[in-house]
């Protein structure tokens, strides 16, 4: 769906991005991130066809950037990271707009307006000017209007970026659900953690070299040596008696109590757990939680981009 090759820009003698090399198939919801100024935004600015590489290639569909740029746009929707609205226009007028762009007129150009108000969750703005929406709001528009002209693929600019928590969360589902019709989605952040959960693939690019390119469950794997339990006993005197027990297991690298729990740290390469918990309610042990903790992707990002400033 998504592909490109030795992807290259340069500004002068400075990288931009460095042989940039992604694969993405349909229905692929690919996290991209990295700290200002990695390349993500120039990454996808080539993707959507408004910036040409210095060198390599972009493909969308197996179009090229190069020689089918209108096949390309028909296909790509592109959410910029900053975009105004215009003062005097309401929600509704703002769309009907772009999709006059988009040459949807008629009954369909109301049926897809709505259509994506709906989507978005915007119907109960649709008679407000666009320039008092809030910024979640705006970035939901931004999205609708994105989404006019039914694009096969999505390349979203931090749409997370200056939001709330509440409306974080709304984006969220909201790429979720798009990721669900099936839509290819490059979505960008700097925000490490908040894609993790409604993204299958995650790339880090930093300075403009792609770090790290896989699935979010395998990228965490490589850089997680040991897995990590936090154990919760029903009464909190009883943390003592789990490092007892547990201390000097063959699978057990180490125990670290906590306010209310303990971390158990397995010994490398120990995938299998199961006789654990077992282990410690057969002992009398009664356990309210025993889950194994999760390494964000912001762990992952500082572990896999560590020592990048010697290299580069
Ligand atoms: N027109 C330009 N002229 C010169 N350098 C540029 C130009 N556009 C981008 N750059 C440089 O290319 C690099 C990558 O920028 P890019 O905007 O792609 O990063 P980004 O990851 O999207 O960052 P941000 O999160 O801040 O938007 C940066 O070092 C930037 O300064």
């Amino acid at each position: 769906m998504i592909k490109t090759v030795d992807l290259t820009k340069k500004y002068g003698d400075a990288f931009a991005i460095k042989s940039i090399d992604l694969d993405l198939q349909p229905g692929d919801l690919f996290g991209f991130i990295g700290p200002n100024g990695a390349g993500k935004t120039t990454t996808m600015r080539i993707i959507a066809t408004l910036l040409e590489p210095t060198h390599g290639e972009a493909y969308v569909c197996d179009h090229s950037v190069h020689t089918a740029p209108k096949e390309i746009r028909r296909l790509v929707g592109y959410m910029p990271d900053f975009f105004g609205v215009y003062d005097d226009m309401t929600v509704v007028e703002y769309l009907e707009f772009f999709a006059a762009a988009y040459r949807i007129n008629g009954q369909d150009r109301k049926n897809r307006v709505d259509e994506m108000l709906e989507i978005v969750d915007l119907d109960f703005k649709r008679d407000a000017f666009a320039n008092t929406l809030s910024r979640g709001q705006t970035q939901r528009l931004g999205l609708a209007r994105t989404l006019l002209h039914d694009p096969q693929v999505l390349l979203l600019d931090e749409p997370l970026s200056g939001l709330d928590p509440r409306a974080r969360i709304e984006m969220r589902n909201l790429l979720r659900k798009l990721g669900e019709m099936g839509k290819t989605i490059i979505v960008s952040s700097h925000i490490l953690p908040e894609l993790a959960d409604v993204c299958n693939k995650v790339g880090i690019i930093d300075r403009g070299e792609l770090k790290q390119n896989a699935e979010v469950t395998e990228v965490i794997r490589m850089v997680r040596e040991h897995t990590v339990l936090v154990v919760t006993p029903n009464r909190p005197d009883e943390m003592q008696r789990i490092i007892d027990q547990l201390i000097g297991h063959h699978k057990v690298q180490d125990c670290e109590p906590g306010d209310a729990s303990v971390r158990v740290v397995l010994k490398p390469d120990v995938d299998d757990y199961s006789d654990l918990p077992q282990l410690l309610i057969e002992n009398g042990i009664a356990l309210r939680g025993f889950t194994e903790e999760e390494l964000d992707l912001e762990s992952a990002f500082m572990a896999l981009t560590k020592g990048t400033s010697t290299r580069m």
